[in-house]
């Protein structure tokens, strides 16, 4: 038996106690959590046979008592002695995808972000932002089938694009390749066609958060989504980060959205606080080059979610749900490289060299941290991808 040692002002620490997937060389991938440096092995833990799957989705569907019920165990678990056979060192495991992707949807919730590309895009209209944007979180189906998780290598895509001074379509490897850092949110119990989810109902239905990454190929996204939204630009890749942190570890980062006016309609309205305060870096070859902060966000998850499925969709156990570009009102707070660069008209320096969009070769990695309780805080860890050619 082992006491779990936990280091001091670890982001893994009781009140964190994030799931994901694990293997070891000689075993299958199955559940974990994370605590401190070590791994703790679920399907040793718990006389439960969902914590054997390769995904969390078994688990998540059984509903918010029994997650509830599992992370107060936890927490007596790791109080006392865990079977040694149980534990691993993080550095011994590989961890994968952690949740089986259902539909994947995509947002644009940050005011700023929504901004700064309506000025770049629609330079001509007096307002940024579009008429429908401050009346409904606006959003695109995204590809769950391409959701990778961190360590993934992601190839450069090809794709037509037609620049400005194009007389045609060309065919090629995309050359305004970028990033877009954003928060993702995993449903754990979906809901029937026909019945609607309430902001005031999302702890009910969502499990918990992860990093994403939303890969996005602009020249491809630019001369593709008109007029109904991003496709290939978009559906190359989409990357999260290995650990879902519960929405029960996000109690002391609950706060409310900016003030939303005008009014949004009642089936966007609840009673809670679902703005986040989570703080997230993005590091590009080794350089951290903007700090977007998720406190900013003017829609919530729990209003994303009730829009969702307000029209009587349906939405299931592994939906994934991404809160769109996270950027502040600084320029070091842009979650793209095309706001970050204003359009790679203002290059940006990274280490030794300049960078505008994605070279072959670049490595993103995008961390996140939010407040635990009495002035602690909690990590989500990271996404990490590097490009690879086309
Ligand atoms: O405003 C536009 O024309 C385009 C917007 C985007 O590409 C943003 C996007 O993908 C959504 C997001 O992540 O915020
Ligand atoms: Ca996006
Ligand atoms: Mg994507």
């Amino acid at each position: 038996m082992t006491k779990i040692a936990i280091p001091e002002g670890s982001l893994f620490g009781p009140d964190n106690l994030p799931y994901g997937i694990f293997s070891t060389a000689d075993s299958e991938p199955r559940a974990g959590v994370r605590v401190g440096d070590s791994v703790l092995d679920l399907s040793q833990l718990f006389d439960d046979i969902v914590f054997a799957e390769p995904s969390l989705n078994a688990f998540m569907a059984q509903g918010r008592a029994r997650w509830d019920e599992v992370r107060a165990a936890l927490k007596t678990m790791i109080d006392g002695d865990v079977a040694d056979d149980a534990v691993y060192p993080i550095a011994d495991v590989t961890l994968h995808l952690p949740i089986e992707v259902a539909d994947y949807v995509d947002f644009y919730a940050s005011e700023n972000h929504a901004s700064n590309l309506g000025r770049l895009f629609r330079p001509q209209n007096p307002d940024p932002l579009m008429p429908n944007w401050k009346h409904l979180p606006v959003g695109y189906h995204g590809r769950s089938s391409t959701v990778v998780t961190s360590g993934v290598d992601i190839v450069r895509p090809c794709g037509q694009r037609k620049g400005p001074n194009d007389e045609a379509p060309v065919f090629g490897p995309s050359i305004r390749l970028d990033i877009e850092a954003e928060m993702g949110f995993v449903v754990g119990v979906g809901s029937p066609m026909g019945s609607q989810i309430t902001p005031d109902e999302f702890a009910d239905h969502c499990f918990g958060a992860v990093i994403l990454n939303d890969w996005s190929a602009r020249d491809i996204q630019a001369w593709e989504y008109v007029p109904l939204g991003p496709n290939l630009g978009k559906s190359f890749a989409t990357s999260i980060s290995p650990w879902v942190v519960p929405l029960a570890a996000l109690e002391a980062a609950r706060i409310d959205t900016p003030v939303q006016d005008p009014e949004p309609l009642p089936y966007l309205k609840g009673s809670e606080k679902w703005g986040l305060d989570i703080d997230l870096a993005v590091e590009w070859n080794g350089h951290i080059v903007s700090r977007p902060p998720y406190a900013q966000m003017y829609w919530s998850p729990a209003q994303m979610l009730a829009h969702t499925s307000v029209n009587g969709a349906a939405t299931r156990t592994g939906d994934l749900f991404g809160s769109g570009t996270i950027s502040g009102p600084e320029k070091d707070q842009r979650g793209a490289f095309i706001e970050l660069t204003w359009g790679g008209a203002e290059p940006v320096q990274v280490g030794d060299e300049t960078r505008t969009f994605l070279e072959d070769g670049d490595e993103i990695a995008i961390s996140a941290t939010a407040p635990g309780p009495n002035g602690t805080r909690i990590g989500f860890g990271e996404v990490r991808n590097r490009i690879l050619p086309a």
